[in-house]
């Protein structure tokens, strides 16, 4: 049968990230807690701050009782589309960070004189000073 939950993408749950409208992802669900934000007992900025990403983390790091995973069923709104890529910005910042290897490689190999030039022209400078006295 097929299922009715609405699907959302990571983009789409990271645009809703303000005081009057908060979603949370967590565990692959997402929550509307715009109206319970105020209600929270740990406050709103926690969960604000973790918007806009899996939140399956924090969550769990808070240690919420039976009775707060009961609770939160009450704001659930959909599942995160999984086949949906993650955030845009997201991926840019993992692909500059794959590149990085690569660019120290690249920029080892055409510096490699710097270091060789000091160690050279430590020798030099430290067989004068021996020579000297
Ligand atoms: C649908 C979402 C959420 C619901 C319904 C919810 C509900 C609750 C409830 C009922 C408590 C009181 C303690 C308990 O019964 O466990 C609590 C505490 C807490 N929550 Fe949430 N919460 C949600 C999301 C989050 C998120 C995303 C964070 C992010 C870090 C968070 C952080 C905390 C913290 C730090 C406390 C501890 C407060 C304290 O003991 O001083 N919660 N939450």
């Amino acid at each position: 049968m097929p299922t009715l939950t609405k699907l959302f993408t990571m983009e789409e749950a990271s645009q809703h990230n303000t005081k009057d409208d908060c979603w949370v992802v967590i565990d692959g669900k997402v929550y509307d807690v715009s109206s319970y934000l105020d209600e929270h007992p740990g406050g709103d900025d926690v969960v604000l701050a973790a918007t806009g990403k899996d939140a399956t983390d924090e969550f769990e790091d808070a240690g919420h009782s039976k009775d707060a995973r009961e609770l939160m069923e009450k704001f659930f709104i959909g599942e995160l589309d999984s086949t949906s890529p993650p955030i845009p910005e997201l991926e840019i910042v993992k692909k500059a960070a794959k590149n990085i290897p690569q660019k120290v490689k690249e920029i080892t190999k055409q510096y490699w004189f710097i270091p060789v030039a000091v160690v050279g022209i430590s020798v030099v400078v430290g067989f004068l000073y021996t020579r000297k006295k």
